[in-house]
């Protein structure tokens, strides 16, 4: 199988505190994994890890067959990873709305004048250019996740690391996101605590319990 994850062996403590153990997980090409657990048990963490973010663990990243051991094996990578933090608060770089999508596209160097169009049409496609002059700390919390994976979509990344994607959402913003993740062909670890949304997203489920990543089905 063509793995676009792959993780062996990964253990990792916060403080003294073990979190996880010699997790294995691989996702596939275009495949989706969701991975639920209580509150506490590491699966932001875990995903941080995967994201390049937390780099204090043992065991074996790689990123599409390549082993991934320091931040500078990482970056080769950075614009194959979209990543949805739990907490966005600090995620925004820009004022506005259509501003902050662009610069996500134009720090992988394209023109403002296309950057512009690029945010315009992805802005569209999550049904929110209503909001493209909106000062972002000003809009909803459900808002803004969506402005965020605009943020995210826009570079066109291979594997997408969703920590909680609708925890701010209304029922109508997360049928939404449901439709457009359906819509999306890419690699995807989605974290949530909803089982029903993630039921539509995937078969494939994982629960992270007693520090090991088990077979939720
Ligand atoms: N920056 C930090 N400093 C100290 N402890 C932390 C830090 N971040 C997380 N922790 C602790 O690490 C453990 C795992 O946290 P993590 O956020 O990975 O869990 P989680 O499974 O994602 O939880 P939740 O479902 O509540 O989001 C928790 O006990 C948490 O208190």
């Amino acid at each position: 199988m063509s793995c676009s994850i792959t993780l062996k062996n990964i253990s990792y403590s916060n403080k003294d505190n073990l979190l996880f153990k010699n997790i294995n997980l691989s996702v596939g090409h275009e495949e989706k994994v969701a991975i639920i657990g209580s509150n506490g048990v590491g699966k932001s963490s875990l995903l941080k890890i995967i994201a390049g973010i937390e780099e204090s663990f043992l065991g074996e990243l790689y990123l599409f067959h390549h082993l991934i051991k320091d931040k500078k094996d990482y970056k080769k990578f950075r614009f194959e990873v979209g990543y949805l933090p739990q907490d966005i608060s600090s995620f925004f770089l820009s004022p506005t709305v259509i501003e902050d999508v662009m610069f996500s596209l134009r720090t992988t160097g394209i023109n403002k004048d296309e950057a512009y169009q690029k945010a315009l049409e992805i802005l569209e496609q999550l049904e929110i250019l209503h909001l493209k002059d909106r000062i972002i700390y000003e809009l909803s919390g459900g808002e803004q996740k969506i402005v965020a994976l605009a943020g995210i979509l826009i570079t066109k990344p291979k594997i997408l690391l969703l920590d909680e994607p609708t925890n701010a959402l209304d029922e109508e913003s997360e049928k939404r996101i449901i439709k457009i993740l359906n819509s999306i062909k890419k690699s995807m670890i989605i974290i949530s605590h909803h089982k029903s949304f993630i039921e539509q997203l995937t078969p494939t489920i994982y629960k992270l319990e007693n520090k090991k990543l088990i077979d939720y089905k």
